[in-house]
């Protein structure tokens, strides 16, 4: 039997009523195929000689017979080369497509993933010392102790007590280890033994650069919990935010600024409000992503700014009419020193000892992973308390299967890493729409009854709906406002359990302490993003699961992390798939999860507004793959990936072309919001200019960290005549 053969058997058993008639006109044609156009009318019986056609007619079906048997043979050779089965029409896949779901079967060729290896362990706590032996402010210790934070991390054990020496220091911790209250607990201890009483006029002391939002709301809100003194204030300010307001925040007085760093260089540079001659300690949280980000620049110009206060304020023009020029230099110097700078992050590289070496003369190393002896910067360290698994799917079978893992994890409070913004939104917007709920009436809807399936209208049918997923579902991406944003994260957070639909903007220092599973729906850019994704889980010693999503051209990416001494276990989907049985009243998984492929591909086809949001996440998507950076480009190949698929897998029935065609159309018609280039990623720059086509692989990664400030325009080269 040929792989065609069984394509087509395959799918009749699944699907009833509508494939029996493409079966037999796949009969027909072949056929006519054995049997050339000319000798049919000899063939034919007397009794049906008065059918014959005449020559016009003939001259025509010979036409057809013609393109059909050309038709045939490019669907045959596309369906034995293991692709979608031929688009019927302008560009739609036809209805038979999700009836072959489970049809086209992998080669089920592994690389080996049964290795079990020693991974990397490091101790969160050591449990030898608590807070209160620490030399440290007792109304401190007693805010810590409301809060329930009795012991000292290890990464706390070890810093503390050298940010209280005022030493210099680059921190390298895994996450979810307490990097944020290792050095806001001496800050705030410092501030509080300030005689006399710091006062508001005082201007900043400290300066905390994050690369996200999300991070500096929340690094406020650690602040917070140990902040019980009303003559310390701390503030954040980060892009989105209204500008005036932080002007005004500033003015009042700050002595903690919290801050992403290009909103922080704007007032630095253009608030005079924003006193900094007094910072006394810098410190740069999740320095990896900051230097991953491009913030580089951003950084220096902020450190330059700051010296150039303190050089400033110590400009004494008496001083210098007095000919006390040098020693007012080397005072300025001495101050210099004396600011206090502290280097936080979950990795180690290059950039980062370069950056430490640039912003410190003499620095204290502090790892907590020292005490290994076997440690190699190759290794990545994972909290063991994390189950780490992968999930082998076809393509196809994409998006049914993300649906029964949710349905899975419906308990729980779940963070799914996607690669677009675009891709987050239609999820969104179908998962909340068309799975969370479903029409009473099901189970009535059998699979071969493709009539009832097509007709089922979803807004204007009156069908009784029931709610069929209790958790909440919530999105966040870099393309969303600052108060939408807020809301989100604040919401989740809260949340008892709901499942978060995130891009990478979640993925580094965000801090759900609850969050207990962790599920990637596509690949992340580099292995440092794997680690940070799966970081949202098993913080501070909790336990949680990571699950990533595989294609099985894909699969080689398990032995990558293998190499980073990271062992994924494999999950089976049946395991998740059986939960589409009880979900859409079918016995059979392969039938459940047809049906819900059905349900979706068909809101796609009356849900004009979701279909536009399809199309426009089938292309960022297709355009992030095609960017993945060399070390991954191999593994994630968008050279070799079965497009077609990947649109099921969107719940698109049209061919990758058109939903292109679709996209470049609505590209030209549509009205383009006004967004700010810099936070728009993965497509929607794409809608703010249609000539501008090419969008560089780092914009594509980095403007979802963006600092909400406008990007500044290039000057452009004057061409000099010749
Ligand atoms: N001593 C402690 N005891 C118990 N919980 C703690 C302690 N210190 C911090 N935590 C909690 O641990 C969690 C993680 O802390 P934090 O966000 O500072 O980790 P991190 O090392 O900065 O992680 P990441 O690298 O992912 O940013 C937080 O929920 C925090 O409240």
């Amino acid at each position: 039997m040929t792989s065609f053969d069984f394509t087509w058997n395959n799918a009749a058993q699944v699907t009833g009523k509508a494939f029996v008639r493409k079966k037999s006109s796949k009969k027909v044609s072949t056929q006519k195929q054995t049997a050339p156009p000319k000798k049919a009318p000899e063939s034919r019986t007397a009794k049906n000689k008065s059918l014959e056609p005449d020559d016009n007619q003939q001259e025509k079906l010979s036409g057809y017979v013609k393109r059909k048997q050309k038709k045939d043979k490019l669907a045959a050779k596309a369906a034995s080369d293991g692709n979608q089965q031929i688009s019927k029409g302008s560009g739609d896949k036809s209805a038979t497509t999700s009836y072959s779901l489970f049809a086209v079967r992998h080669k089920d060729i592994y690389v080996n993933t049964n290795i079990k290896g020693k991974s990397v362990v490091e101790k969160v706590f050591s449990g030898e010392k608590k807070f209160s032996d620490l030399q440290i402010h007792k109304y401190l210790v007693a805010n810590l102790q409301k809060h329930s934070f009795v012991n000292l991390t290890n990464v706390q054990e070890r810093a503390i007590p050298e940010i209280l020496a005022g030493k210099n220091v680059l921190i390298r911790s895994q996450t979810g280890s307490g990097k944020t209250l290792a050095y806001a607990l001496p800050i705030m201890n410092a501030l509080l033994s300030v005689e006399p009483r710091l006062q508001r006029q005082d201007g900043v002391q400290a300066i905390i650069v994050v690369p996200t939002r999300e991070l500096a709301l929340q690094t406020h809100e650690i602040f917070g919990k140990i902040n019980t003194f009303q003559w310390l204030v701390i503030g954040h300010l980060c892009g989105g935010e209204n500008r005036k307001t932080e002007k005004d925040k500033l003015r009042k007085g700050v002595h903690v600024v919290i801050g992403t760093p290009g909103r922080l260089l704007d007032h630095i540079l253009h608030t005079s409000a924003f006193k900094t001659e007094n910072v006394k300690c810098l410190v740069l949280d999740e320095a990896d992503r900051l230097l991953d980000m491009g913030f580089k620049k951003d950084i220096v110009k902020i450190v330059e700014a700051l010296d150039r206060t303190k050089q400033h304020s110590d400009y004494d023009p008496m001083a210098m009419l007095l000919h006390k020029k040098t020693q007012v230099k080397v005072e300025s110097k001495n101050q210099e020193k004396k600011r206090q700078t502290i280097l936080l992050s979950a990795t180690l590289n290059k950039g980062i000892a370069e950056l430490a070496d640039f912003l410190m003369k003499n620095h204290t190393y502090i790892d907590t992973l020292d005490d290994s002896p076997d440690i190699n910067p190759d290794h990545m360290v994972i909290p063991n308390t994390v189950t780490q698994e992968f999930i082998m799917t076809h393509i196809k079978h994409r998006l049914f299967t993300l649906s029964a893992v949710l349905l899975a994890k419906a308990k729980h409070k779940v963070f799914v890493f996607m690669a677009t913004s675009q891709m987050v939104d239609y999820h969104y917007d179908l998962f909340t729409k068309y799975f969370a709920k479903m029409p009473k009436n099901r189970g009535k809807l059998k699979i071969g009854e493709v009539a009832v399936l097509e007709n089922e209208d979803f807004e204007d049918s009156d069908e009784e709906e029931e709610v069929v997923l209790e958790s909440e579902f919530f999105k966040l991406h870099g393309n969303m406002d600052q108060g939408a944003r807020k809301k989100v994260f604040m919401g989740f957070k809260a949340a008892k359990r709901g499942i978060l639909l995130c891009t990478d903007v979640a993925a580094r220092g965000v801090d759900v302490p609850e969050a207990d599973c962790i599920i990637q729906y596509t690949g992340p850019q580099s292995d440092d993003d794997y680690l940070h994704r799966v970081g949202r889980t098993g913080r501070a010693g909790k336990s949680g699961s990571s699950l990533i999503f595989l294609t099985h051209e894909e699969q080689e990416y398990i032995a990558r992390l293998q190499d980073h001494k990271v062992f994924l276990k494999e999950r089976q989907s049946s395991e998740f798939l059986k939960h589409l049985c009880t979900l859409m009243e079918e016995p059979e998984e392969e039938k459940a999860a047809t049906a819900l492929q059905r349900r979706f591909e068909t809101a796609l086809t009356k849900d004009k507004d979701l279909h536009r949001l399809a199309c426009f996440a089938y292309s960022s998507w297709s355009r992030f793959y095609n960017t993945f950076p060399g070390q991954l480009r191999s593994i994630f190949n968008f050279k070799t990936v079965n497009l077609g698929h990947y649109v099921t897998s969107f719940g698109l029935r049209e061919t990758p072309s058109s939903v292109a065609r679709i996209v470049k159309g609505q590209v030209s018609t549509v009205q383009p919001r006004r967004l700010n280039k810099k936070l728009a990623t993965h497509g929607d720059e794409e809608e703010v200019k249609t000539h501008k086509r090419k969008i560089k692989s780092v914009s594509l990664t980095t403007s979802e960290f963006a600092s909400g400030l406008e990007p500044k325009k290039k000057k452009k080269k004057k061409k000099t005549q010749t």
